[in-house]
Order: structure tokens, then sequence, then C-alpha cells
């Protein structure tokens, strides 16, 4: 398997600049899932990466080896795409085999490839069906097995699932991973599920606009999410963000006052903050308990979910959501007390850049 770094690659359609400054230094056997929301430019960056679209500038290097200039077969590199790109006329066994077939391996040798694929991706049985036969689920299978039996050094997935219904998304989101982890090998997967990224990614890249906003492992991303974008893109259902003032800082932290709510001190950098700045206070709806901090939500819909609760209602005129426990005595129609720990509330300046939190200055000390 195979390294694969993106040098500062831009890429503009006549006078749109959809690609800004991208690099990226995708680790050996990593699965690597790029994330945002439409239009952002995963797929031209994925699609340039496979040489299917040219960069404007900039470089794709796999194993140290520059090969922006070469020709998308001679990548060492397999893309899976959302339509699946059957061939319907042939048997899954020879959709599978066809690339083997173009590059004219001798017979035993495709067959075994074939096979093993196969096996891998629990098809052995459907072989000689074509692709009519299949669901869904199975006809994106066959199209990986037609990336698996090339070996290459980097398989690409443009939102493979997105065809699937949620049931079925949910399973394949499972086999997929299983796959990167039987294959050991480098991925990369575009999608704008935010749900896929989290479950599946070793590290995430979450664009917007065409730039990287953040690049780093699901929980780096949930814990400590660089700007108020990534922080509303990660989570689910999403972080709540609540207009607040600055009123002091000190060594502690930053003291703000959450409009229809509590003064907290979070425990974060004050570094270009001052007394009366507007900010937002971010919050994952998971992170708010029942209890008496000074936030009084007025509920508007409850989800009983079993395990979960969750709460959709207003503090003041801000929309709030809660995660609380399935068994949270609270009704619809009603008020409740809500409390958060300081620590566990992230801080956004007018701009949408997060004040570094102190665990994460000590994470990095
Ligand atoms: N061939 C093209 N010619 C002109 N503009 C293009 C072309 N391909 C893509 N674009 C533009 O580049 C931008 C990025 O498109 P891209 O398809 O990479 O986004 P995306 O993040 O994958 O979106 P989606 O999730 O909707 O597929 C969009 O504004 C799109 O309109």
């Amino acid at each position: 398997m195979a390294t694969l770094d993106l040098q500062n690659i831009q890429k503009s359609f006549g006078d749109a600049k959809v690609l800004h400054d991208i690099d990226l230094a995708i680790r050996d056997r990593e699965f690597v899932v790029f994330v945002g929301p439409s239009g952002c430019g995963k797929s031209t960056l994925l699609r340039i990466i496979a040489g299917l679209e040219e960069a404007t500038s900039g470089k794709i290097v796999i194993d140290g080896q520059d090969v922006s200039r070469d020709h998308p077969l001679d990548r060492g590199i397999s893309m899976v795409f959302q339509s699946y790109a059957l061939y319907p006329h042939l048997s899954v066994f020879e959709n599978i085999a066809f690339p083997l077939r173009v590059a004219k391996m001798p017979e035993p040798d495709l067959k075994a490839k074939v096979a093993r694929a196969a096996e891998i991706l629990q098809l052995t049985d459907k072989l000689k069906l074509k692709p009519g036969q299949l669901s869904g689920g199975q006809r994106q299978r066959v199209a990986i097995g037609r990336s698996i039996v090339r070996e290459p050094r980097v398989f690409l997935f443009d939102e493979p699932l997105s065809n699937l219904d949620a049931a079925l998304r949910g399973d394949m989101r499972v086999e997929l991973s299983q796959l990167h982890w039987q294959l050991d090998a480098t991925m990369v997967y575009v999608t704008h599920d935010q749900v896929e990224a989290m479950t599946m990614a070793d590290r995430i890249v979450v664009l917007n606009g065409g730039k990287v906003e953040q690049f780093g492992t699901p929980m780096e991303l949930y814990h400590h999410p660089a700007t108020k974008f990534v922080a509303g893109f990660i989570g689910q259902p999403n972080m709540n963000f609540l207009p607040a003032r600055v009123c002091g800082t000190d060594t502690a932290g930053v003291a703000v006052e959450v409009a229809n709510g509590p003064t907290l001190t979070l425990p974060v950098d004050p570094e270009g903050l001052t007394p009366g700045d507007a900010v937002e206070v971010g919050i994952h709806p998971e992170d708010l308990t029942l209890g008496d901090g000074g936030m009084t939500m007025k509920i508007h819909v409850l989800e009983r979910l079993g395990g979960q609760s969750i709460t959709h209602g207003h503090l003041g005129g801000t929309r709030i959501c809660a995660a609380l426990p399935g068994t949270a005595p609270i009704r619809e129609a009603e008020a409740v007390e809500l409390a958060v720990a300081p620590s566990a509330c992230h801080l956004f300046d007018a701009r949408g850049r997060v004040a570094r939190r102190r665990d994460a200055l000590a994470l990095v000390a």
C-alpha cells in the first residue's frame, strides 16, 4: 500500500476557483474521509487524485513519486463511484474480472483473484448473476470487487453509499470498515454524511468552500473543532450555538454571559478576546443535563428514541437541542432547567474561530 501526498493543489474552472492550496499528507494504510457540504470541492479533489481531472497547479505524490502527469491507469489507483458503473450485460464474475481481462491476465490467475475478491465481499454465490438481479448493496460490492482485483496502491470512493437506503447504508458502513481492516489499504472516501465520516475514518478532512477547515481524527474534530463550521458539521444532533458576551478574562479563562442563560467561566485561552465582545458558546446536545444551571428551555418537540430523549426547544429566542436520558421526566410544551459543565463548552469569536481549550493546550504540551 502507499502514502498519498497532496501538495498545494489548486483548481479553477474558468474564473471560478474551487480548490485553494490543498496540502494533505495521508499515511500508509490510513482511511481518510473528505467531508463537507455540497459544492465544497470534495469530488473534484478526488477526481484530481484519480487523474480524471487535472489540477490547475500542485502535485499528487504517491509513495514519494510524483504521479501528477501520469495517466489514471498508471497511478496505481482505483475508484469506486456512486453510480456503481457496472456493465449490465456481463455477469458479476466478468464485471469483477474486467480490469484483469483488459490487462490480459492469464485465466488461472484471473480466476483466483476474482474468487478471492468475491469471498471477501460475500459474492461467491452471485458470480453467475447479472447486475440487474442484485440488490443495490450487492451491486456496490461488485463495484468494490472490481477495485480490489486491481490491487491498487490507493482506493478512492466517491459517495459509494448514497444510492442505498438508510438501513443498508448502516450495514455497508460496517462492511467497508471491515474491508479496510482486511485489505490493510490506503483509502480515501468522499461523503457529505458526517455519520459516515465519524464512523469510518481514521482521520477526516473537513472541506469548506474549497479549503481545508480541519484535518484530524473524529474525536479531535468532535472535542476540539478548530472553527464554528467544523463544530456545526460534526456530531449528531448538531452542536448548539448560544449567543453570549465576554464579561471578563483572567488566568482561569474567559467569563461569558450567555443570553437568557448563566454566566460561565470557560477554561479557554483568552487571546484576542476582550470584555464586551460578542461570542458564541458551543455546546453538544449530549453535554446538556437536567439541573439548575441557569438555562430554562421551553420544550417544543420531544423525540423519544428509547435510550435517549432528543429535546428541541428555545432558550429565550435561541433554538436549543438537548440529548437527555430516555427516562428524563420531561414533556412537550413544558419548561425544563438545564445545566452544562464549563469544561464541556466551546467558545467561538465573531468570525467563527475557536478559543483554544485549556485541555487542548495541555494535550499539545
Ligand atoms: N466540470 C466543471 N465545470 C465547471 N465547474 C465545475 C465542474 N465540476 C465541478 N465544478 C464546480 O466546482 C465546485 C465543486 O464541485 P464538486 O463536485 O467537487 O463539489 P462536491 O463537494 O463534491 O459537491 P457534491 O457533494 O454536491 O457532489 C462546484 O461549485 C461545482 O459547480
